[in-house]
């Protein structure tokens, strides 16, 4: 059955006056007439009422016409507000397709702007669909020495002049003691 709630958050916010004529954008997603919408409802919300999207889905709104952000493990449809936006429309899109969150953090964005965020609150992110940052890669130069310069040889000959000297000297001093 139609979620009655998020009816009447879209209708406040002046989406789809009418469920029957419902052919506005709302929640992120286009409806022509009430029997999309009903479909919408009966497919995607989830048990608390919230659509969860993975970052492959959210990763495809990432453009001037349709700009959605991840922040703080929700997903904000921006489109309206890329005008609108102070910090300016191009910030907002070269933060899609990933966590913006510290994007957003590292400006120190208002309370205010905060506040304005329910107002684009689509649903939220499937954050085991996010890439693993610490994800091991390789070194690109092995761990052993392979340098074959000048410099390492004289630093090897450092190392092996001493213990020649005393190889040296050990072997005198049998020399001599036997003879
Ligand atoms: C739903 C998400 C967002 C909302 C509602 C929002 C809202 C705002 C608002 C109201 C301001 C004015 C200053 C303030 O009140 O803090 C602002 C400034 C700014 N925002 Fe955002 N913002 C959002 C996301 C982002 C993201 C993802 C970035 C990425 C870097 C960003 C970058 C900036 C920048 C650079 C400024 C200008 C700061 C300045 O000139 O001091 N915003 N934003």
């Amino acid at each position: 059955t139609i979620d009655e709630t998020s009816w009447l958050y879209c209708s406040a916010k002046g989406h789809c006056p009418d469920v029957n004529a419902c052919n506005q954008e709302c929640l992120g997603r286009s409806f022509h007439g009430g029997a999309e919408w009903l479909l919408f409802f009966g497919s995607t919300m989830g048990g608390n009422g919230n659509k969860v999207f993975t970052l492959a889905e959210v990763s495809q709104h990432n453009n001037a016409k349709d700009c959605w952000l991840v922040i703080h493990g929700k997903v904000y449809n921006v489109t309206k507000f890329l005008e609108d936006h102070p910090g300016g429309d191009d910030v907002l899109l070269s933060s899609t397709g990933k966590d913006a969150t510290n994007d957003f953090e590292d400006i120190g964005h208002s309370t205010s702007a905060v506040a304005m965020m329910d107002e684009f609150y689509v649903g939220d992110i499937d954050t085991s669909t996010f890439p693993n940052k610490f994800k091991y890669t390789p070194p690109k130069q092995p761990h052993y020495n392979q340098d074959k310069t000048p410099e390492f040889i004289i630093k090897i000959l450092q190392f092996l002049a001493p213990l020649f000297i005393l190889g040296l000297a050990v072997g005198i001093h049998f020399y001599t003691k036997s003879t």
